[in-house]
Parts: structure tokens; C-alpha cells; sequence
């Protein structure tokens, strides 16, 4: 095990305390006045020693991790390693065998799909493909969570999505279809989607998988710029080392099932541990540093 400087996250208090993303109201709405606001600090989501098998393949074993309200985390590692499992386990996709997940504070393993159902309009995942309609234009692709809710008028409506589509760099798309969009923008517009649903909370699996590194830059800036205006909490599975290296708060580092190293960026880089020094020496070499 890699020195863990953050391993405890102090889950006793977050089981008992509901956490949250201290946003105020973001740029639209109210946020999720249900959830309990009482310590901004506590983590937003955690795992707790979280095992998951399948069949006789331990993916995940042990695991601890935590992100705090309007922080990032990225969780890195090489291929297979459990990275997305994680992801699809805090949206319900996936159970964990044993350990507990919290989410605002809640333990969510054992909910109901009805009780997943809520804690995904708080939590929302943006998929390596953008999961998008493809039959739907651009601008009802992201209309989608708002008209779910019937709560606003059709002018409300056009106006979020203007604004949203704006906000991610991809204003005056709104008529095409997914198909018309290159791979970053569809990346856009799924983070536009999932902001329309008012989460405190976005995960991001491999958002620079397959795009160029400028559009993986903008990308970038996309997340940051939601952490700073909206702080949105995410977390961000990537195999991209300097996006990581921009965007984390902290960084979960999983190998052979387990959480080997949590902590900060620069706690990672100052580690003399030798599966993180093989990790980070491969990249530099992937990676040239310009
Ligand atoms: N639903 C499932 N059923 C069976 N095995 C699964 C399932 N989902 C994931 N796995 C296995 O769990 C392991 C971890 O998968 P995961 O997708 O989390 O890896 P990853 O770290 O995200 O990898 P990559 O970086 O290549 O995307 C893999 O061996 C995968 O085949």
C-alpha cells in the first residue's frame, strides 16, 4: 500500500451528517433543498470499503475513497483496473458485494430503483459516447431533463438550453442531430444534458477518450469552469495524466483491487512508491512533456 495520507474519511460523521454541494441554486432553480445542508465539509459522495466481484474476479477490494462538496476527484489507473465499475456503482448500475457507498450522506446501497431514481437527479453521469438521442436534435437532446420535470414553460425551456449550450461552447448547434457532431462536441452537449437536470454532482468516464488534445483542453476548462461557477462536485475517471494533473483536488490511484494510493496531485508525484513511479514514469514517456 502507497502512503494514503487521506484514507480515513471520516464516515462516522458523514453516515450521521448530510452533506452538500454548498451551491446556491447554480445558475438556475433552487438545488436540492431536501438534502440536509448541515456540514459543507463532509464528503459528498465516499466509498467505504467497498468490495465487488465477478464470478472469481476481484475488481474491487477494500476500496475508501472520498470527494468533498465542489471538489474533484480523479480516480486513474491502468485498463480494467475498476475504474468505471466505481463510477456505475455510485449511479446504481452495479451493487457493490459488501462496504457502503454514501451519497449526501445517505448510504444508498440497498436503495430501491425508485430511491436511485433520486439520487440520480443529484448524481448524473456523462458516458464516453455522450449517451445521447440520437433521434433528437441537439437542443432537445438537452430540453430532455427539463421537460421530464414539467415544472417549466416552453420559453423557460428554450432559454436554459440557449444558455446552456453557450455555457459548454456549442451555441447555435441546437437544430443538428447527434450524428452532425464531432466526438468532443457530443461530449458538450452531454454535459449540457446532464447540467439541465440541476445535479450537485457529475461523473465523467474518460471524457478526453478520443478526442484531440485541444478539444481534450477545452474540455478541461468545461470541467473547471463548472467547479468554479456552479462548484458542482465531480468526479473524473481519466487515463489522461496532465488532465488529471489540472483538474484534481485528489486522486484515488487503483491497483490490483485496491485504493493504492488517495491523496493529493502533488502527494501522488512526490510519492517514492514504485507502482506509482512506473505509473507516472510510462506517462512522461507516453506523455513527452512539451
Ligand atoms: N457487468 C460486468 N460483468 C462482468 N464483468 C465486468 C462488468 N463490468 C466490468 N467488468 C469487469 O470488471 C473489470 C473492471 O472494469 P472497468 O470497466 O471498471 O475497468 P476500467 O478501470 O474502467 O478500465 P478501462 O480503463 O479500460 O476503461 C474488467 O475486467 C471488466 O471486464
Amino acid at each position: 500500500m502507497a502512503s494514503n495520507p487521506h484514507q480515513e474519511p471520516g464516515l462516522p460523521e458523514i453516515e450521521t451528517v448530510g452533506a452538500s454541494n454548498g451551491r446556491n441554486g447554480g445558475t438556475y432553480g433552487n438545488g436540492h433543498s431536501e438534502i440536509a445542508r448541515v456540514d459543507d465539509n463532509a464528503p459528498y459522495i465516499a466509498f467505504d470499503k467497498v468490495s465487488k466481484s465477478f464470478g472469481n474476479l476481484t475488481v474491487l477490494d477494500n476500496v475508501s475513497f472520498f470527494v468533498k462538496p465542489g471538489e474533484t476527484l480523479c480516480i486513474l489507473g491502468r485498463s480494467g483496473v475498476g475504474k468505471s465499475v466505481s463510477l456505475q456503482q455510485i449511479m446504481g448500475f452495479l451493487r457493490p458485494d459488501s462496504g457502503k457507498i454514501l451519497v449526501a450522506g445517505q448510504n444508498i446501497c440497498g436503495y430501491s430503483e425508485e430511491q436511485m431514481q433520486q439520487v440520480r437527479r443529484k448524481v448524473t453521469m456523462v458516458f464516453q459516447n455522450g449517451a445521447l438521442f440520437d433521434s433528437l436534435s441537439v437542443g432537445e437532446n438537452v430540453a430532455f431533463p427539463l421537460r421530464e420535470r414539467r415544472e417549466l414553460a416552453e420559453d423557460q425551456i428554450q432559454q436554459i438550453v440557449n444558455g446552456l449550450l453557450d455555457m459548454v461552447g456549442v451555441s447555435g448547434m441546437t437544430e443538428l442531430l447527434p450524428s452532425d457532431l464531432s466526438t468532443g462536441m457530443k461530449r458538450s452537449v452531454a454535459i449540457a444534458r446532464a447540467l439541465s437536470a440541476q445535479p450537485d454532482a457529475i461523473l465523467y468516464d474518460e471524457p478526453t477518450t478520443m478526442v484531440d488534445p485541444l478539444i481534450g483542453r477545452l474540455l478541461g476548462d468545461l470541467i473547471q469552469k463548472l467547479k468554479h461557477q456552479l462548484r458542482l462536485t465531480s468526479i473524473v475517471v481519466t487515463h489522461d495524466m496532465r488532465f488529471a494533473e489540472r483538474l484534481a483536488d485528489r486522486v484515488l490511484f487503483l491497483h490490483q483491487a485496491k485504493a493504492h494510493f488517495f491523496g493529493t496531485m502533488d502527494e501522488m508525484k512526490a510519492s517514492d512508491d514504485e507502482i506509482l513511479r512506473q505509473f507516472l514514469d510510462l506517462d512522461a514517456l507516453v506523455l513527452p512533456k512539451a
